[in-house]
This record gives structure tokens, sequence and C-alpha cells, in this order.
């Protein structure tokens, strides 16, 4: 047997916002082992968001070394790793020391707040959009990098000598996973940060120079399926892309007009558009996902900043629950939230309203109202938030869906996938594979190596595990949604503008 058919694994790193994962598929994409680690949040100040990036390597690397040991393989018998990440999260570190020079901030941190205000200002905003194809929004990397230089003494003169790196969670993971001997990121990761060009594929000088990011401290652009380098054991890694786009992969979504939304931590409803950089009019945002062959698409996106999140505080917060699991039990008690709305806007609300002043809040509350309703509503905030995404995402494309193919940890939810077909009025598709995020970095990095010929031979693999049929009448799903959008309306604007930053 020679050395390639020995190799019948592939691994991928999903690098999520709560937990490392890491999972190893074999030659028919079946999943044969998973390892998962949670990490800390930090959460310094009010709209704030941290990581520590030693501990997401630490738990990374972790959950490798688990997974192979819970499998019984060895290092050798696995011919790629792809990795896939919580995007526009922002680390810079010491090119010698190996060591990050602050915190990692993350996508949901909202300090840059007052430098894109300082962006709109001077009129920036137009042109972000047009060539970044980004809201001007503290949600990407490009202005939380900035404040790390403006605000860590000296290191913006340490980037400039070449002395410092920034990367993506993708860029830090594989720069470690080398022994810093590669820095590079891919097309989706670099299309998150506002300082890339989406139309020409390269960094972006202007935007460069107006948010005075030194360009040594940038990783080299590649695309989303070749080799980049090697772990230090020798296994090739293969594969990278922002963990909304490797889902979109995952889910075979490489066609335009195909969409899928993942309920994770926040939700991301993704539809490619193919060759086609589709400007939004509606809020949503130009990115670039995954072709058939890994090689650069663009897709239309609707970023909501707080799903599954809403039902983590629930958990850890108010400690109304004990479980993620057990909303759906709560939740089905009580034939509806008792006219209680929440609007989880706790770090601002992102697509398709992009206001960072914006702050959670319970709506509706009446005597009678008991923690079986909170627990409705928070759900329900979930479902009513993706069919603010998909209506102005329709109304971008033109394309009207005929199903929603659906990801991530929170579709496990029978009631919150019944209530979302009901107030989208579209039947919803959950896979029988719910490791979509991973499966999507898997089929990139199988790609790159030829593991697997091509995308068609595992097009078997997208089996539709249970439907969700809309069920609601047509006026009473209006009422409700026409509450949602009033209790959103309450929430904008709410935090002082001076206080922001
Ligand atoms: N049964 C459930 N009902 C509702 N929410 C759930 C359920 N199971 C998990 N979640 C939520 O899904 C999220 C985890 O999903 P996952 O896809 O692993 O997220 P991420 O990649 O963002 O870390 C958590 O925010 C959790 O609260
Ligand atoms: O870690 P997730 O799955 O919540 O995804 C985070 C997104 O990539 C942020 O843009």
């Amino acid at each position: 047997m020679t050395d390639s058919q020995n190799k019948n694994y592939i691994i991928a790193l999903d690098q999520g916002t709560t937990s490392s994962r890491a999972i190893i598929f074999d030659r028919d994409a079946n999943v044969v082992c998973t390892a998962q680690r949670e990490f800390q949040q930090h959460y310094p100040q009010a709209g704030w968001v941290e990581h520590d990036p030693m501990e997401i390597f630490a738990t990374q690397s972790a959950v490798m070394v688990e997974a192979l040991a819970q499998a019984g393989l060895h290092h050798d018998q696995v011919a790629a790793i792809g990795i896939t990440n919580q995007r526009e999260t922002t680390v810079v570190w010491d090119k010698i020391s190996g060591r990050p020079i602050y915190n990692a901030i993350v996508w949901q941190c909202r300090r840059s707040t007052e430098i894109c205000e300082q962006l709109k200002r001077d009129g920036h905003e137009q042109y972000i959009s047009d060539t970044t194809g980004l809201v001007t929004d503290p949600y990407f990397s490009g202005t939380k990098l900035k404040w790390i230089l403006d605000n860590v003494e000296g290191s913006r003169e340490r980037a400039r000598n070449g002395e410092l790196l920034f990367g993506t969670i993708d860029s830090w993971l594989i720069w470690k996973f080398t022994g810093g001997k590669t820095h590079v990121t891919d097309y989706t990761n670099a299309s998150r940060t506002m300082l890339f060009n989406i139309h020409t594929l390269e960094w972006d000088s202007k935007m460069l120079e107006v948010l005075d990011i030194p360009r040594e401290m940038l990783p080299e652009v590649k695309s989303s399926s070749e080799i980049y380098g090697r772990t230090k054991s020798g296994i090739a890694i293969g594969g990278i892309a922002g963990d909304q786009q490797a889902a979109l992969f995952g889910q075979m979504c490489v066609e335009p007009g195909q969409a899928k939304n993942t309920y994770g931590t926040g939700c991301f409803l993704l539809m490619n558009t193919g060759t086609n950089a589709v400007k939004s009019t509606h809020g949503m945002l130009t990115t670039i996902a995954c072709g058939p062959k890994g090689e650069v698409a663009y897709a239309l996106e609707g970023a909501v900043f707080n799903g599954g999140s809403t039902v983590q505080w629930l958990r850890d917060e108010l400690k109304i629950i004990n479980d993620a699991h057990d909303t759906e039990y709560f939740a089905s008690k009580v034939k509806d939230s008792n006219g209680v709305y929440l609007v989880p806007a706790f770090t601002g609300l992102g697509a398709p309203y992009w206001d960072p002043y914006a702050r959670g809040a319970l709506f509706g509350l009446t005597r009678g109202v008991r923690v079986d309703h909170i627990i409705r509503a928070a759900l329900e905030s979930i479902a009513y938030q993706t069919r603010d995404v998909l209506d102005a995402m329709q109304q971008d494309s033109g394309e009207r869906l005929k199903a929603l193919r659906v990801d991530g940890g929170a579709v496990a939810n029978n009631f919150l996938m019944q209530f979302q077909a009901d107030i989208l009025g579209t039947m919803v598709e959950r896979p029988q594979m719910r490791e979509t995020t991973a499966l999507g970095a898997a089929y990139l990095a199988g790609l790159a190596c030829g593991f697997w010929g091509s995308l068609d031979e595992l097009r078997g693999k997208a089996v539709i595990e249970r439907e969700f049929e809309p069920a609601l009448e047509e006026a009473c799903k209006e009422k409700l949604y026409a509450g949602w959008k009033k209790a959103v309306s309450r929430t904008r604007d709410w935090e002082p503008h001076e206080e922001s930053h």
C-alpha cells in the first residue's frame, strides 16, 4: 500500500466563537470522531468582547490530538487538515516570541464604533461599500486592527519594522501550527477585513492608508483550496474558509441562487451569486465565497450578531435554563409568547439595520408573563431576525427561495425550526449531516490534495433529515412580525454615541 492510499482521513478544525472543534472525516465524508472544547469569553467593558489567542490555539491543538486518539489514528493517516474559523476576529502577534500583543478582538466587539463614525464623517462609507462589499461597522477586522495599533504603545512602529503580524483566526492558527513558517489567509477571510478589494482580489492601498495599517503585517492571500504548509508533525494544511463560507460549501450551495442559514452564536444567511458581485441596497454584505472547486465566487450575506448567544444568555446570565436544549420544551409549553418580544441587540444590531448603538430589550411585559414566555420570545427572536434578513436579501437578489437550508447548533431545536418556517412562510430543510461548516473545510482540504476528485463525488451526502412546512395563517404571521418590527424600532439608537468608544 502506498503512503497516499494509507491516508484515509481528513481533519477539519472548526474554530468557532464559543468552542474549538476537531472533526475527522473518512473517504465517504462520514464523521469518524469529534472533539470539542469551550474557551473563555472576556467582556472587559459593556459591548466589548475578547478571546485569548493562546487559549484558542491551545484548545484547537488539544481537540486535534484528542480526536486522533479517540479514533485510534496516527497523524500519518491524515491526508490533510482543513481550517474554518470565526471570521473578522483580529489578532496581532510578535513574530519572534510568537505571542499576541493584545487579546483577540472578537467580531461581536463594538469598541471601534467611534473609528467607524470617523470614517463616515470623512466620507469613506461609499468607497468602503464599493471596494470591500462591507458596511462601515465595527464588526469587521480593519477598525479593530486600527484600535490595537492606536492603543498598544509602540505597536504601529513595530508593525512597520516587520516585527508584528496581523491575522484573522485562520492565519493565527496556521502560523502557530506551522511553527511560524506560514503567514497566509484565504479570500473568504480577507473579504471580511475591510482592507481587501473584493473585485481586484488585493489588499486595498487606500483602506490601508485611511486606517494607517502597515502593509508589512498583512498575510499573503490565497485560494480556499490549496496546500499552504505543513504542521510540525507533517500533516498538509489544504483548506481555509471563514466558517459561514465553509458552511455554504459544505451545504453544496456552489451555484448562483443557492443559500443557507447557519444558527450558531450569530445567524448568517448566505446566498451564492456566482461570478456576480451583487451590490446590496438593503443592508446585505457582498462577500467572497467558494465556487465548485473552491475558487472565488461571490455571495450576498445577512449577518445577525446574536442568535444562539441569546439562548446562552438565558442559561449563563439569567440562569432560567440549565441547557440550551431545554428551551424547546419550555417554549412548547405555552401557546404563544403572550405578547412578549425579546430583541437581543446585546452588541448592537447587524443586518439589515447596522446599528451599533441599539441595545437589547424585552417588550410587552404584563402581569401574566412567565419565564416560559420569555424563553419562547428568545427563540422567536432568532427566527424574526432571519426573516428580516431573508426579506432584504430577496429584494436584493430578485430570487424567491423555495426552501431555506439550515445548519448550526441551534437547528436541533424543533420548535425554533417550525417557528422559522411559520414566520417566513417558506419551507425549512434540515440536513442529516449537521457538521456542514467542518464538512466544507474538509471538502476544501480534500479537493486540494486529491483525496476527493470533485464535489460531484459527494453530492449524495446532501440528504434532508426533516422538512418544516409553514403552518401559520398569513394574517397571524404578519401580525406577529409587525410586533417584532415595532419592538426593534424601540431598541434603535439607544446607547449614547459619546459613550460607545
Ligand atoms: N437545542 C438548542 N436550542 C437552541 N439553541 C441551541 C440549541 N443547541 C445549541 N444552541 C445554541 O447554538 C449555539 C452553538 O452552536 P454552534 O454552531 O456550535 O455555534 P458557534 O460555532 O457559534 O460556537 C449556542 O449559542 C447555543 O446556545
Ligand atoms: O463562530 P460562529 O459560528 O458564531 O461564526 C462567527 C462568524 O464567522 C462571525 O462572522
